[in-house]
């Protein structure tokens, strides 16, 4: 359909800016609409091989590859794979070097004791002039190990420049890259994704992509995914619609870039940067069908679910994705947002409750506030996030607590924020910059200090 190229002239031959460029490209993109199922695209008619996969020679000249995200042999509904139809096969590359990692870790994690605190952080300050989505990269903790694909890592990205002839894959997971603050494009292997807050883009592993920047200076946040794939979520009882639906996931359509000379490739592996000049760029792939594909979701497009009677549901209803661990019911991470939504539960607290929880919970804040902690400064604000761990002791703040204690109970429209958690099976230890950053809030213990007691036998 449409080839995409390096920053350059346009066509009337007007040297474009970066974000122009990027904006330009993400201007009306096409998207194939469904999560895990089968998708084609073809950049150019004829170029996707039919009938076969590997034809003796594939149309156009392009060379047949194929990407697994799942064993070759793993049930058809966990199988993930995609046919890659490219100018030059991915295996024409010069060796890898190892490169530095900046302030981006991996699993396993052991640069601090797991720690029982509840802890939370403000945003992350400026990045450096120059700095790029790769680059901007800050690790705040994880669990598992990368060798093993079991756990996860919480990053936070800031960035103020788009990567520039230089391309990244994460052989160690999939990347759910959650923007809290200005728009990206992602060129990926499979085509253009746009991302801006609000929105969420999923990359599989191994897939390279670049990002550059939609609005100037972006911020957020990204899960790394070490174990299974996320999955849409069973439904169960709520039966066969509601929570994220299946097709307002977005694919890209196949989109190539016929570029020649010096590109960076960084691709992650267990835990090290490896870089490597291609004469070549390897965004280079003119047609595709498969299902180890990205994707960019809108969370305005959740449907929510709560209690119309009474009680506060538990956090579990507003899962997005899961990824499943190898016992049912208990998930790897699952990735969850509290969207706009309607309170009406009866002689019911109705913010979050006080609670202990053998699940270790991230929170991330896109906008606004959220229902269970005081915002502005100082408190639980937009690019910032808590850590309460594993059954550490947390809820509403003592704030919400006497607000939501003495509230009127009408009906009542939460709409005044996104927020979002990864929640995970195991607990979440923080690198040695998270422990140690100047933007970690001293003070958080103190929101559930004066809680009076009300007891009276
Ligand atoms: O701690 C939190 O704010 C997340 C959360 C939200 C909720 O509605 C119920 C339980 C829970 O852990
Ligand atoms: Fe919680």
């Amino acid at each position: 359909m449409f080839s995409i190229g390096f920053l350059g002239p346009d066509a009337s031959g007007v040297r474009m800016s970066g974000i122009d460029h990027a904006r330009k490209a993400a201007e009306g993109l096409e998207y194939l609409s469904g999560f895990g199922n089968e998708h084609s695209s073809e950049a150019v008619p004829g170029a996707l091989p039919l009938g076969r996969n590997s034809p003796q020679r594939a149309p156009f000249g392009l060379y047949a590859e194929q990407l697994s995200g799942s064993a070759f042999t793993e049930p058809r509904a966990h199988n993930r794979r995609s046919w890659l139809y490219r100018i030059r096969p991915s295996a024409a590359h010069p060796p890898f070097v190892r490169t530095g990692s900046g302030a981006l870790r991996t699993a396993p994690f052991t640069e601090t004791p797991p720690d029982p605190n509840r802890l939370r952080w403000d945003p992350l300050p400026d990045p450096a002039p120059g700095t790029d989505w790769l680059s901007g990269l800050w690790t705040l903790g994880g669990n598992g190990d990368a060798t093993q694909r079991t756990g996860m890592a919480v990053h936070l990205y800031h960035a103020n420049a788009s990567m520039e002839r230089r391309v990244f894959g994460d052989a160690d997971g999939e990347l759910l890259i959650v923007p809290e603050r200005g728009g990206l494009l992602l060129r990926t292997e499979l085509g253009l994704l746009s991302v801006r807050p609000g929105e969420v883009a999923l990359v599989p592993r191994g897939v390279r992509f670049r990002v550059e920047l939609l609005d100037g200076a972006v911020r957020g946040y990204v899960c790394e995914n070490y174990g299974q794939p996320f999955a849409l979520p069973e439904l169960g009882p709520i039966g066969a619609n509601g929570l994220a639906g299946a097709r307002d996931f977005r694919a890209p359509v196949a989109a190539y870039e016929d570029v020649e000379g010096d590109v960076e490739v960084v691709n992650k592996f267990c835990g090290n940067l490896w870089t490597a000049v291609y004469d070549h760029s390897p965004l280079d792939v003119v047609a595709w069908h498969g299902s180890h594909l990205p994707y960019v979701y809108d969370l305005r497009a959740f449907n929510v679910m709560g209690t119309i009677s009474y009680d506060h549901p538990d956090p579990s209803i507003f899962t997005v994705l899961t990824s499943p661990s190898d016992t049912p019911g208990l998930a790897g991470v699952d990735f969850v947002v509290f969207a706009p939504r309607w309170l009406v539960g009866e002689d019911t607290f109705r913010p979050p409750y006080f609670h202990r929880n053998v699940m270790s919970e991230y929170m991330g804040l896109i906008e606004g506030a959220y229902d269970a902690k005081t915002a502005g400064e100082g408190g639980f604000v937009p690019g910032g996030g808590s850590l309460h761990n594993m059954m550490s002791a947390h809820g509403p703040d003592r704030e919400t607590f006497d607000r939501a204690s003495t509230a009127d109970l009408g009906p009542q429209k939460v709409d005044d924020g996104l927020a979002f958690m990864f929640e995970t099976r195991w607990p979440v230890t923080a690198t040695a910059q998270a422990a140690n950053a100047g933007h970690l809030q001293r003070g958080y213990d103190d929101v559930w200090q004066g809680l009076q007691r009300h007891f009276r036998s």
